[in-house]
C-alpha cells in the first residue's frame, strides 16, 4: 500500500476515535507546504547530474517544523509526504515543541563520491535556506544522511543567515552537536522495549531479536540491546543477511550463516525490529511472522494489511511514532543546547531520554485504556489530540 494512503488511513482511524471535526480533520491532514526543487551538479569527471529534492513541512501548530532528510534512490514525494505527517504526530507523542516535516532527494548515495554528495547537499540547502529556519523548520539525519551531510547544510545556511548551529541537528560534536544523538535513536528503541516486555512480564535478557537494518538504527539499537543481555539471532543490511540461533557477534556484524535477506523477516525469534525501509511487512509476509513483538524502529514499516493480519494472530506492534522517537528526542536536547550555548554531559542526555521515553509509553497506554484501541491507535490519538488542541488554541482569524 502507497506509503500516504497508509499514513492517511491510520490518521484519520484515530480522528474517529477522537471524534474530531471533519473540517479540522482536513485541516490537520493537508501539508502547511510542499518543496520540490531541482538540484544539478557537476559530477567529478564534469559531466552534470540532475536530482530532485523534496522538503514537506506538515505542520507547525504546537513549534518549528522537525524531521530528517533522506538520500535513497526509492525517494518520492508521496513518501515524504507520508514521512512528514508521521513526524507531527510523533514530536507531540514524544511532547516536545516542535510540528513536522520531512525531505529527500532521489539519489542512491552509494553512487555518489563525497565531493559530489557536498555539491548535491549545497546546492539542495540554496534551494530551500529561506524556508527552513531556528524557528521554523529543522532539519536532521535520515537514511543515506549523517552528520557531515548536517554540517554542510549548516555551512551553507550560515553563510545566508550568520553562523546557525541549532538550524540542523545530529551535527558533528565538533559544530555543535549532542553528545548522545548518534546513539539516540537505537537507545530509544531499547527503553520502549524494555517498557513493552516489562509490560508483558519480560526482560530483554532472554529474549531472542531479528533486526532488519544495520545502518545508525539497526547497529545502535543491535548493540544496546546485546548489552543488555538480549540474543540477537539474526541481523541483515543491504548487502545481505546472516543468522546465528547461538546469537551473532554484533560489534563484528558476524558469527553466522548467510541467508537470504528477503526471508529475515520471518526468521525464529521473540521480538523482531525492522530498522531499514518502509512497507516491508505487509499482507504477502505478514501470516509468517513468528516474532511475537515487532518494535517499529524504521518508519512506516508495516502496512495497513499486515497490521489487521498480525492483530488476529496476537502480535503486539510497537508503533514507529513512539518506538524511533528517541532520534528527534535528542534532536530536540541538541536544538536546547545550541540555543542556551550550553552543552549537557552524555548521561544527563541518556537519563532524559529514559525520562520521555517512559513517559511516553504511559501515554500511549493511557490513550489504548481510554479508547479500547491497540498501541498504533493509542499514539495515533494521543499525537493527533495534542496537535488538534493546539490548533483549536490558536485559532484561525486571519
Ligand atoms: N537516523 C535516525 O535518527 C532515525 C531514523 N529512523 C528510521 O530508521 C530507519 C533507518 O534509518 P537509519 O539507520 O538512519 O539509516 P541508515 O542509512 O544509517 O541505515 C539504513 C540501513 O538499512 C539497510 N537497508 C537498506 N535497504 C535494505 C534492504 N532492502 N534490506 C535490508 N537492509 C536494508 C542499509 O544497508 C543500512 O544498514 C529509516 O526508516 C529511518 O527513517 C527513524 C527515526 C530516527
Ligand atoms: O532528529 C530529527 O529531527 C528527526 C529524526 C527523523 O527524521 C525521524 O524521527 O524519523
Amino acid at each position: 500500500m502507497n506509503a500516504l494512503v497508509a499514513t492517511n488511513r491510520n490518521f484519520k482511524l484515530a480522528a474517529r476515535l477522537l471524534g474530531l471535526d471533519s473540517k479540522l480533520e482536513k485541516s490537520l491532514l493537508i501539508p502547511f507546504r510542499e518543496i520540490k526543487v531541482e538540484c544539478t551538479i557537476p559530477k567529478d569527471d564534469g559531466t552534470l547530474a540532475s536530482f530532485v529534492g523534496f522538503r514537506i513541512q506538515h505542520d507547525n501548530a504546537r513549534g518549528p517544523m522537525k524531521g530528517g532528510i533522506r538520500y535513497h534512490p526509492e525517494v518520492d514525494p508521496d513518501e515524504v509526504n507520508a514521512l512528514a505527517q508521521l513526524m507531527t504526530w510523533k514530536t507531540a507523542v514524544a511532547n516536545i515543541p516542535y510540528g513536522g516535516a520531512k525531505g529527500g532527494i532521489g539519489c542512491n548515495p552509494g553512487d555518489l563520491s563525497i565531493s559530489e554528495l557536498e555539491r548535491l547537499t549545497r546546492v539542495f540547502t540554496q534551494k530551500i535556506h529561506d524556508l527552513i529556519g531556528i524557528h521554523a523548520d529543522v532539519p536532521a539525519p535520515d537514511m543515506g544522511t549523517g552528520p557531515q551531510t548536517m554540517a554542510w547544510i549548516l555551512d551553507e545556511y550560515s553563510k545566508f543567515h550568520g553562523h546557525s548551529p541549532a538550524v540542523v541537528t545530529g551535527k558533528p560534536i565538533d559544530l555543535g552537536g549532542s553528545l548522545g544523538r548518534d546513539a539516540a535513536t537505537g537507545r530509544g528503541v531499547l527503553f520502549a522495549t524494555e517498557a513493552l516486555l516489562n509490560e508483558h512480564g519480560k526482560n530483554i535478557a532472554g529474549q531472542r531479536f531479528v533486526i532488519q537494518g544495520f545502518g545508525n538504527v539497526g547497529s545502535w539499537a543491535a548493540r544496546l540491546i546485546g548489552e543488555k543481555g538480549g540474543k540477537i539471532v539474526a541481523v541483515s543490511d543491504i548487502s545481505g543477511a546472516i543468522k546465528n540461533s547461538k546469537g551473532i557477534d554484533v560489534p563484528r556484524f558476524s558469527g553466522g550463516d548467510s541467508i537470504d535477506s528477503n526471508s529475515i523477516l520471518i526468521e525464529d525469534c521473540d521480538v523482531l525490529i525492522p530498522a531499514a525501509l518502509g512497507g516491508v511487512i505487509n499482507r504477502e509476509n505478514a501470516n509468517d511472522i513468528k516474532a511475537k513483538f515487532i518494535i517499529e524502529a524504521a518508519n512506516h514499516p508495516t502496512d495497513p494489511e499486515a497490521d489487521e493480519i498480525l492483530s488476529k494472530k496476537g502480535v503486539v506492534i510497537l508503533p514507529d511514532i513512539y518506538a524511533n522517537s528517541g532520534g528527534v528526542t535528542v534532536s530536540y536536547f541538541e536544538w536546547v543546547q545550541n540555543i542556551q550555548g550550553f552543552m549537557w554531559d552524555e548521561e544527563k542526555v541518556n537519563n532524559e531520554l529514559k525520562t520521555y521515553m517512559t513517559r511516553g509509553f504511559k501515554d500511549v497506554k493511557e490513550m489504548c485504556r481510554t479508547h479500547n484501541c491497540d498501541l498504533r491507535m493509542g499514539a495515533f490519538t494521543l499525537g493527533v489530540n495534542r496537535v488538534a488542541r493546539a490548533t483549536v488554541l490558536r485559532g484561525w482569524e486571519a
